[in-house]
């Protein structure tokens, strides 16, 4: 099956107090594919983290549309929306977001957990193909900067999501573990699915084979 994701003609306002509104996308447009690994850059407050909040549903565009699979995501309700997300997009952050009380092999498989399902043999086999094997047991606090951001990118691939939406995956990463998440990624647009990355860092820009400017909430050159 064939992933795609769709952003067309999006817009968001911020509204604050006594200020004039901050329109944060400016009637955006994205397409993105399987293989697709796309980078977008820009300056602080360019619209960069609102762009991935509103791909993957968790942030409601003003006017426009974000379509992903072929289905319109204004079209489902919160709980639908919920359920589309989890199965469809899977987030990679800067700071890993690991749940602090559980092992790394309980926050992989995280999402099946609440309801009693899953595999943990799947959750292993990812967290082997990191190097992480023998973490499986430990705590996010007592693992190393790079294996956390492993274990943030096994948990993705777990999910099944086909597509990555990676906000600064490699900027608190030394060249070495950066390199193992940009090949990750890589790995994954070549087996179908998409990463879209926000990024500063040049090692990950070499890594995409796109590369999109944003400037106040739209494409630039
Ligand atoms: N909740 C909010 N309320 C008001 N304004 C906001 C809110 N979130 C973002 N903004 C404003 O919208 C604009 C775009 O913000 P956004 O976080 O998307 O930018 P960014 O490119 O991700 O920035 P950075 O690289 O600094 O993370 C900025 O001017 C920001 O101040």
């Amino acid at each position: 099956m064939t992933n795609s994701i769709e952003i067309k003609q999006a817009s968001k306002a911020y509204q604050r107090k006594n200020q004039t509104p901050v329109q944060a996308l400016d009637k955006l447009d994205l397409k993105a594919e399987s293989g697709d690994f796309i980078a977008v850059l820009g300056p602080s407050g360019c619209g960069k983290s609102t762009l991935m909040l509103s791909a993957g549903g968790l942030l409601e565009v003003d006017s426009g549309q974000v379509v992903i699979n072929g289905q319109d995501l204004s079209q489902l309700s919160s709980s639908q929306k919920a359920e589309f997300r989890a199965k469809n997009v899977a987030y990679v952050y800067q700071e890993f977001h690991l749940i602090p009380y559980l092992n790394v092999i309980d926050n992989v498989r995280i999402a099946d957990l609440a309801l009693g399902s899953g595999s943990e043999q799947k959750a292993e086999e990812i967290l082997k193909k990191f190097g992480l094997a023998e973490r499986a047991q430990h705590l996010p606090s007592e693992l190393s900067v790079g294996e956390q951001q492993r274990v943030a990118l096994s948990r993705a691939i777990y999910s099944g999501a086909k597509i990555i939406l990676a906000d600064e995956p490699t900027g608190n990463l030394d060249s070495e573990n950066a390199e193992t998440v940009l090949k990750a990624l890589k790995d994954f647009t070549e087996e179908g699915g998409i990463v879209i990355m926000v990024t500063h860092d040049d090692r990950a820009v070499a890594y995409a084979a796109k590369k999109l400017s944003m400037s106040a909430g739209q494409w630039s050159a």
